[in-house]
């Protein structure tokens, strides 16, 4: 099972990842698309990503507004399968 990712080592991490905020045990990140199609699309492709990495954010579809959080649900915080998909999330919606 992956190791929880100290304060330290977190914060580390968010500074790579600026669109991202710390909310307790779990990274957000918000993004805003130019419309509900192109927001359908980016959440298609997050899941392929997640599935094939096993490791799944949750999604909150508003419209054109996405938000992702992400949280390693077995360790019970944050570990660097939250970082890597993050920056995944991040290259996919900077193709959009
Ligand atoms: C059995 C399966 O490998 C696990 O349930 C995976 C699926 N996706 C997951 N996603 C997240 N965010 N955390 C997990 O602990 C997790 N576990």
């Amino acid at each position: 099972m992956a190791e929880l990712l100290t304060d330290q080592e977190i914060s580390d991490a968010l500074t790579k990842l600026p669109d991202w905020q710390r909310e307790g045990e779990s990274i957000v990140r918000t993004a805003e698309l130019a419309g509900f199609p192109q927001a359908m699309e980016v959440v298609n492709r997050v899941a392929e990503l997640a599935e094939s990495v096993n490791h799944h954010p949750d999604i909150d579809i508003r419209w054109r507004t996405v938000t992702f959080r992400l949280s390693t649900h077995s360790a019970g915080g944050l570990t660097v399968k939250d970082i890597s998909l993050a920056e995944q999330i991040d290259e996919t919606l900077g193709s959009v």
